[in-house]
């Protein structure tokens, strides 16, 4: 990867009028149309937005999924937009942890051998017991997916996200699949990871009562950047209604 000129010491991502285009036959979809924005060291951002504004296009750029049309994307001091597909699939598998709506757990591995499965060609990884512990899923770690509740299974998801101790945790709508009580029980693991291990955080969703965790929210419309705010007050998961 190239460097690129020094970020600031605490800023993680640092995008720069980033664009895509989805080209469907004769029709341009524009998904993102110029984003520009900073995402510091240890902060939780809620990226809020209504269904098609662009949210999953950019957490799939920020975490080398895929590449934007133009602009520039830098990861710490390295520039994504200058990478390589090789480089990419290290960056990922290196720095970054990606939560979806769907747990994608394999069914025929115990929650704890799915862990195992990144913990075996991560870098510095976690026991996959101890990531299980924090997000309080290591009583039922030699469950298979088919034992535990969508929830229980998403917490495993999470443990396996963060078991190589990634820098950043990227969620497209952690909680979409899952009722009020159980997503707040996911919610709640993944702030207490980013205030116990430190790890930035974007959870994308258009719900906006999630945004009222976050350090900042930004939301998105229609592929840009309509507003971003700072919480005075960040409120624990548990205080959440929806
Ligand atoms: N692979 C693709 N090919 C063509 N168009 C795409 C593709 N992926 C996304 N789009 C379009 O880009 C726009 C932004 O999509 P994106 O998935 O980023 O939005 P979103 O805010 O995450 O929506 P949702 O909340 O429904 O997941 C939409 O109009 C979508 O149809």
């Amino acid at each position: 990867m190239s460097a690129g000129p020094l970020a600031a010491a605490n800023t993680v991502f640092r995008t720069i009028d980033v664009t895509k285009v989805y080209q469907m036959g004769e029709v341009q979809v524009h998904a993102l149309r110029g984003v520009t924005f900073e995402l510091c060291e240890h902060e939780f951002v809620v990226l809020l937005g209504a269904s098609g504004s662009g949210k999953s296009t950019l957490l799939n750029i920020l975490g080398g999924l895929d590449i934007p049309t133009s602009g520039t994307v830098y990861y710490l001091d390295d520039e994504l937009t200058a990478s390589d597909e090789s480089e990419l699939t290290l960056y990922r598998r290196k720095h970054v942890g990606f939560v979806f709506q769907f747990y994608n757990l394999i069914p025929s591995l115990t929650a704890r051998e799915n862990v195992e499965l990144i913990t075996e060609i991560a870098d510095n990884p976690m026991p996959a017991l101890d990531a299980l512990h924090l997000v309080q899923m290591d009583e039922r770690a030699n469950h298979f997916p088919a034992q535990l509740s969508g929830g229980e299974q998403q917490r495993v998801a999470i443990a396996r996200a963060i078991a190589k101790q990634p820098k950043v945790l990227l969620c497209d709508e952690p909680t979409g699949a899952l009722d009020v009580h159980t997503g707040i029980v996911v919610l709640e693991a993944i702030a207490r990871i980013n205030r116990e291990l430190g790890t930035t955080t974007a959870v994308i969703t258009h719900n906006a009562a999630i945004s009222q965790m976050a350090d900042r929210v930004i939301s998105l419309s229609d592929g840009q950047i309509a507003r971003v705010e700072r919480n005075q007050v960040k409120r624990n998961a548990n205080e959440l209604q929806w």
